[in-house]
């Protein structure tokens, strides 16, 4: 058995590790980390956990953790993993990181787009980015992984073989992005109330987003060039999902049978993407509850731009679906393990 430990255990994507990982056959939380809610019973904090977890909530030490677990996730704001992680901690345990901390290979991008001091530079380069559709083999080795953010996770694979194949001009790429409220996490914040939520749309973070630096640089590491790109997110009223739906000029005159073939050359054995029949557009119910990626695309052969969507579950594929996959990879485990959960609809 895999001893896990969540540091996060009580937000929104630290529920959703454990909701997961209690459906997982060789893993088994030991320890389930708060800030606020040290000594009480996790189901008090989760009701839906009511006879399924008997725990109590524990504080976020994670030197003694290391020692007991042979995982850590940390489903923790920005700059926390950076601020405990340490050497020793390493040489004990794995540690698997939801939030941005690790993710940039430039700690000035980071320090820029965060508006925070990283507290962990050296460990930047060990980290591995945890898409595991793209880095499977180095996620494999990782003792570090940075677990990318939800909605990079979306924007990246939507056009991942187009980059990579040079299909697409990248500097014309833009990508307009929706999420459910999940996205902001448990805390209680104004804009996400439901009277500001409900029966509404709003764009939020644009040309700001911290995720605009995250997709460009995955993006540029698959094109082969850097890539500079628009990236709006909106809030819609729904609890889980996102969708990007992403417009990019084609180099040449492609037929959609020729882009298919080259979507399937990088994701025909992948286990959660799904890229759907000609016509078919992604929807968020179609994901909801589960670790896929839904891909669709149409060609507008009047501007020969393509228009890439992608839809997935936020909480799942965009953050702890990813993390239990990538804790998967690490420990040799069958990739799916745990994951093989049946989208919800309606
Ligand atoms: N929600 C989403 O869809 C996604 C989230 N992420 C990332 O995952 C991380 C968690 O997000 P999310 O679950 O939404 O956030 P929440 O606000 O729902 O949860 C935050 C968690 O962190 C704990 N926490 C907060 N401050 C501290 C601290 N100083 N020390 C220890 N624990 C602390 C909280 O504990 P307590 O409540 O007990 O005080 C809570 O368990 C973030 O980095 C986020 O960016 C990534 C992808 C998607
Ligand atoms: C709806 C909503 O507010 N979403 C969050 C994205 C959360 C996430 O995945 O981001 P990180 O892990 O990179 O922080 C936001 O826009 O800040």
């Amino acid at each position: 058995m895999i001893k896990v430990g969540i540091i996060g255990a009580t937000g929104y994507a630290g529920g959703e590790l454990v909701r997961i990982l209690k459906g997982h056959k060789n893993a088994e939380i030991k320890w389930y980390g708060s800030r606020s809610y040290i000594d009480q019973k996790y189901a008090d904090v989760y009701r839906n956990m009511f006879q399924i977890v008997d725990a109590v909530c524990m504080d976020d030490n994670m030197e003694e953790l290391a020692s007991q677990v042979d995982v850590i996730f940390t489903a923790t704001p920005q700059g926390l993993c950076a601020s405990l992680v340490n050497e020793d901690i390493l040489s004990k345990t794995k540690i698997i990181d939801l939030s941005a901390d690790f993710r940039l290979k430039d700690v000035s991008v980071y320090e820029e787009w965060y508006k925070i001091e990283h507290k962990a530079p050296r460990f930047i380069d060990e980290a591995v980015y945890g898409l595991c559709e793209v880095n499977r083999e180095d996620i494999k080795k990782a003792r570090l992984v940075a677990n990318p953010g939800c909605y990079t996770t979306c924007s990246i694979l939507t056009a991942y073989p187009l980059a990579k194949e040079g299909l697409i001009d990248m500097g014309t790429l833009i990508i307009d992005a929706k999420s459910g409220t999940s996205g902001a996490g448990r805390g209680a914040k104004l804009p996400n109330l439901f009277c500001e939520v409900n029966e509404n749309i709003k764009a939020y973070g644009v040309a700001t987003h911290r995720h605009t630096p995250e997709i460009e640089e995955q993006l540029g590491y698959a094109a082969g060039e850097k890539v500079v790109l628009n990236f709006t997110p909106h809030l819609v009223p729904m609890n889980r999902g996102i969708l990007a739906t992403e417009y990019a000029s084609l180099k040449e005159k492609v037929s959609w049978e020729e882009v298919k073939a080259v979507y399937d050359k990088y994701y025909v054995d992948e286990k959660f993407v799904r890229v759907l029949d000609k016509d078919v557009c992604p929807e968020t119910k179609w994901v909801e509850g589960s670790n896929y990626v839904d891909i669709g695309f149409k060609i507008d052969p009047r501007t020969n731009r393509i228009i890439m969507m992608g839809a997935i579950d936020n909480l799942v594929k965009g953050a702890a679906g990813q993390a239990v996959q990538n804790m998967n990879l690490m420990f040799g485990c069958e990739e799916s393990e745990g994951l093989e959960l049946v989208p919800m609809f309606p």
